[in-house]
Parts: C-alpha cells; sequence; structure tokens
C-alpha cells in the first residue's frame, strides 16, 4: 500500500512497510524482534499479544478468543486483521514487524483484502520441534498455552495451516529464512544481515531512482564525460 489513506481514507504521504515474522511456536520470534525494533527502528506488533490484550480489555469477543488460544486454535481472521490494523493506524511509525501472522490463508487473504499492503518479505524462523517443545515447556511467563497438550495442538496447527502460508510466500520469492535453533544472538547475526541489506537496497532504489530522471543523466554524462574519455585512452595505451 502507498500510504494509510487505503486504510482510513486520511489522506498521508507515507509508504508504509511490513515485515511478517513466522516461525513454530517458541522459535523466538518476539526475542528477536525486540531485537529488531532495536537496531532498525521498526516497531513490533506480535498477533498473539494484541489477542491476549484483547481477551483482557473486556471485549465482546474476549471469552471466544481466550478459549481459541487455550486450545491453540486460531481465531477469526477478520478479528485479528482489524486489529492489527487498529495498532498500525494508532501509530506514528511506518515500518512494522507483524509477528505470528499470518497463520493461515485466510489471515493472509484477510489481511491483503482489508489492510491491502504487500509485505517487504516473510522473515521464518526456522528451528526443530524437539528444541521449540523445550523452549516452551521452560519460558516461564504464565502463558496457559504453554502446557504440553495445547503445545502438540499448536505444533500441528502450524504444520497444517501456516506452512502453507509460507510455501505461498516462498514461491514468489518473499522469504527469508533464518535457522533459528542457535543462541539468540547467533540467529540475531543473521537477521541483522537480512534486515542490513534490505534497508540497503531501499536506499540504493531511491538513488536509482534520482539518476534515472533524464535531465539529471544529461547533465551527469556531461560533467563525467572529459573524464570517462580520459580513462578509456589510458585503457588503450
Ligand atoms: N535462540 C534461542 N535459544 C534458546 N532459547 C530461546 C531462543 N530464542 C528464544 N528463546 C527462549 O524461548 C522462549 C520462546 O521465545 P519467544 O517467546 O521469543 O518465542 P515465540 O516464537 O514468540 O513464541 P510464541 O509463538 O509461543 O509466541 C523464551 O523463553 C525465550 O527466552
Ligand atoms: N494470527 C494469529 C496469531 C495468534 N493466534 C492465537 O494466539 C495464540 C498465541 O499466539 P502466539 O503467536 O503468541 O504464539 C495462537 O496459538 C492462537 O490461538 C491466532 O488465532 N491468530
Ligand atoms: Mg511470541
Amino acid at each position: 500500500m502507498d500510504s494509510k489513506q487505503a486504510m482510513n481514507g486520511k489522506p498521508s504521504n507515507k509508504k508504509m512497510k511490513v515485515v511478517f515474522v513466522l516461525g513454530g511456536p517458541g522459535s523466538g520470534k518476539g526475542t528477536q524482534c525486540a531485537k529488531i525494533v532495536e537496531h532498525f527502528g521498526f516497531t513490533h506488533f506480535s498477533a498473539g499479544d494484541l489477542l491476549r490484550a484483547e481477551t483482557k480489555s473486556g471485549s465482546e469477543y474476549g471469552t471466544m478468543i481466550q478459549n481459541l488460544m487455550k486450545e491453540g486454535k486460531l481465531v477469526d481472521s477478520s478479528i485479528i486483521v482489524r486489529l492489527i490494523q487498529k495498532a498500525m493506524l494508532e501509530n506514528e511509525n511506518d515500518k512494522f514487524l507483524i509477528d505470528g501472522f499470518p497463520r493461515n490463508e485466510e489471515n493472509r487473504i484477510a489481511f491483503e483484502k482489508i489492510v491491502n499492503i504487500e509485505p517487504e518479505f516473510l522473515l521464518f524462523l526456522d528451528c526443530p520441534e524437539t528444541e521449540l517443545e523445550k523452549r516452551l515447556l521452560s519460558r516461564n511467563q504464565g502463558r496457559e498455552d504453554d502446557n504440553i497438550e495445547t503445545i502438540k495442538k499448536r505444533f500441528k496447527v502450524f504444520m497444517e495451516s501456516t506452512l502453507p502460508v509460507v510455501s505461498y510466500y516462498e514461491q514468489r520469492g518473499r522469504v527469508r529464512k533464518v535457522n533459528a535453533a542457535k543462541a539468540p544472538e547467533e540467529v540475531f547475526e543473521d537477521i541483522k544481515a537480512i534486515f542490513s541489506s534490505f534497508q540497503g537496497n531501499d536506499i540504493g532504489y531511491r538513488q536509482i531512482a534520482i539518476e534515472a530522471k533524464p535531465e539529471r543523466s544529461a547533465s551527469l554524462i556531461k560533467c563525467c564525460l572529459p573524464f570517462l574519455c580520459c580513462l578509456n585512452m589510458d585503457q588503450r595505451k
């Protein structure tokens, strides 16, 4: 999407950038997003955190959301997409990490329809299930879904519903995969390289766009021509 205009009808020159962050439950999405925020100035929204906040807000959907989360099931896409959209609109930043989303095809399509922003890329944290299980069982953050029965259900949803979304973006060349089975700092080194080249590219594209302006290209050629000719003469010697 070119601006917030498409989201709420208000004029804005902002071009918003979205990076989806996916990986199995416990792969370190929240941990790595905090580091990306610190180093690259993104705003982080965790879909799970937005839903947990909704259950505490006294919303009409609160109990339904809480019950689904306890079961490791996915909440209706229109609810989660509206929560993400609201969070983005209320924020001044124009770069967003959306963690734990899209969890299924329905999420992906609803985001496309309602928010209408193509993600820059999807960061995928790849980690084997045995390691994920170990991490979740020792997370100790009081999450109701960090028990072995719900963890198994969350793994199943991840395999059956989330991986197809990763494949969708993979086919479009939009997935950046990292090995998340290493120590957090090592994982972040790989992520840093991805985000550095993404921000670098962004600047690079802008430079190409400026240089591609005909009047600028003409004056650039005029002033560099004598120098280029000298170089050419030198090479012929
Ligand atoms: N690379 C890592 N190595 C070991 N432990 C890690 C690593 N990254 C995160 N952890 C720990 O694993 C647990 C899960 O991490 P985190 O909450 O970031 O994962 P998540 O992908 O957001 O999980 P969820 O999908 O359940 O929200 C936390 O206790 C965290 O401290
Ligand atoms: N797009 C989403 C994201 C999450 N949920 C529900 O929240 C639970 C916890 O998510 P985390 O990312 O914090 O692990 C998840 O198991 C789902 O119940 C969702 O419905 N849709
Ligand atoms: Mg998380």
